[in-house]
């Protein structure tokens, strides 16, 4: 639904601070800054044990070389996977006042992740990537158990990164250490599950946590709360690092530092985009050619809230009704394709909201801006094709989503 955040609208069937300095751009408004210090279908029906989710040791990227320290080879990046291992590296730089940033990760690394650690080991002395997918925060229909994991493919991207911060001397630091514990190191009284009803230690940030992705993933949030504090726990950073691509669990996490007395920065990057302005993200891999095409619908509607905004706008049901314009066209246009050709998406939610509460807003205040976020899931196409490239695992439903910030006006 474009006007209301919590209501679902099936369109198809009938859709910190800043980072700090040199170039990347100040993303979030003033209003973000100042709080520093479902109903719809299954992605995916299959589950999977959660210990299988880890990259094991034995992955040909990173065994334990000379004195038993497992290092990404080449690099002199350790590979830890314990929390005790993670806490004596951290120790002597406590001791030397040398900062530690986290830039928290879940695998299947692309040029968004690289941008934030880039942006991390300019502002520290050392860079701890986390590389963790956390069973916790999907539902159990999700997609857990065909989530990408690329732990080969991750190495070497940090390694090409890591020869490429060694030659840039305006770093402070570079990346030291990946962090890829087990669930069992991760949650050491036991996994306490997926459902909504689960008992356990779960760090829950309501009502924001409701609202938007919470409306369609009620444990979403409380499972990327509850691993972020246990990674700020084991990692102690100074700072920590996040894409404005989630930019809801950017402010939950930023709410969470403040209301717990969390002795880290919250620092949000841009979202990297490709060529075509697709917000890049790990799930893209389950597009295939078909639906890769048509997937940009989202970027193309908050694009039309932009514009609608910059021309003064102020109304969530104009600025809303510009993306429902988009979407709408887009979708009668694939629906007059013949089955073999066509992609069809369902619109989960376009929302106007307040930048701090992310509560729904029916009229911009042009002091404080607002976000504009949406979700939109990609349906598997209908009649596949001989040999079409469908996607990672099939091409199942995937959900993109993404968001733009209307910054406050100046005057
Ligand atoms: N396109 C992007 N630009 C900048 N940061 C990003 C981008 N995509 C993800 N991030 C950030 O990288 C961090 C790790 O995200 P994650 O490993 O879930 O990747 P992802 O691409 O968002 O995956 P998914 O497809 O599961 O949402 C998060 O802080 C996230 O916001
Ligand atoms: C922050 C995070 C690594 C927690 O698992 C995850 O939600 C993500 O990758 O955005
Ligand atoms: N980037 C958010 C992780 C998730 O969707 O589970």
């Amino acid at each position: 639904m474009f006007a209301r955040p919590l209501a679902r609208r099936a369109a198809a069937a009938t859709g910190a601070s800043s980072l700090r300095s040199r170039g990347t751009r100040d993303i979030l408004t003033p209003a973000l800054r100042s709080s520093s210090s479902s109903s719809s279908a299954p992605i995916q029906v299959t589950r999977r044990s959660y210990a299988c989710k880890t990259p094991s040791s034995s992955s040909s990227s990173s065994r334990p070389g000379p004195g038993g320290l497992e290092k990404i080879p080449s690099t002199p990046i350790r590979v830890l996977r314990t929390v005790e291992s993670l806490r004596r590296w951290r120790r002597p730089h406590t001791l030397d006042h040398r900062s530690v940033a986290l830039v928290p990760t879940m695998g299947a690394l692309h040029d968004g992740h690289l941008s934030l650690i880039r942006a991390a080991a300019r502002d520290n002395h050392h860079v701890v990537v986390s590389l963790y997918v956390n069973p916790a925060q999907f539902g159990v229909r999700e997609d857990l158990a065909s989530y990408p994991v690329t732990w080969d493919a991750d190495c070497a991207a940090l390694a090409r990164l890591d020869r490429e911060l060694a030659d840039d001397g305006a770093n402070l630091g570079r990346v030291s250490a990946v962090f890829a514990p087990s669930t069992a190191e991760m949650y050491p009284s036991g996994f306490p599950g997926q459902e909504v009803d689960s008992k356990g230690s779960f760090v829950v940030i309501t009502p924001m946590s409701e609202l938007l992705e919470g409306g369609t993933r009620p444990t979403f949030f409380r499972g990327v709360a509850t691993v972020c504090m246990k990674l700020f726990n084991a990692v102690q950073p100074e700072r920590a690092y996040f894409g404005q691509k989630d930019v809801q669990q950017s402010v939950i996490i930023r709410k969470m530092v403040r209301d717990f007395l969390l002795p880290v920065e919250i620092v949000v990057g841009d979202t990297m985009r490709e060529a075509d302005g697709l917000a890049m993200s790990s799930r893209n891999v389950y597009l295939g050619t078909r639906r890769r095409a048509v997937g940009i619908v989202l970027r193309r509607a908050l694009e039309a809230t932009e514009k609608a905004y910059a021309a003064g706008e102020l109304e969530a049901s104009k600025i809303l009704g510009a993306a429902r314009a988009v979407t709408e066209k887009m979708l009668a246009e694939q629906m007059a394709l013949e089955l073999k050709d066509r992609a069809q998406f369902e619109v989960d939610y376009v929302s106007l909201s307040d930048p701090d509460t992310l509560e729904h807003l029916e009229r911009i205040d042009p002091a404080r801006g607002a976000i504009v976020s949406g979700a939109v899931k990609m349906l598997p196409v209908e009649d596949p094709q001989p040999g079409e490239d469908l996607g990672h695992s099939g091409g199942p439903p995937v959900r993109l989503i993404d968001n733009v910030i209307l910054k406050p006006s100046t005057d």
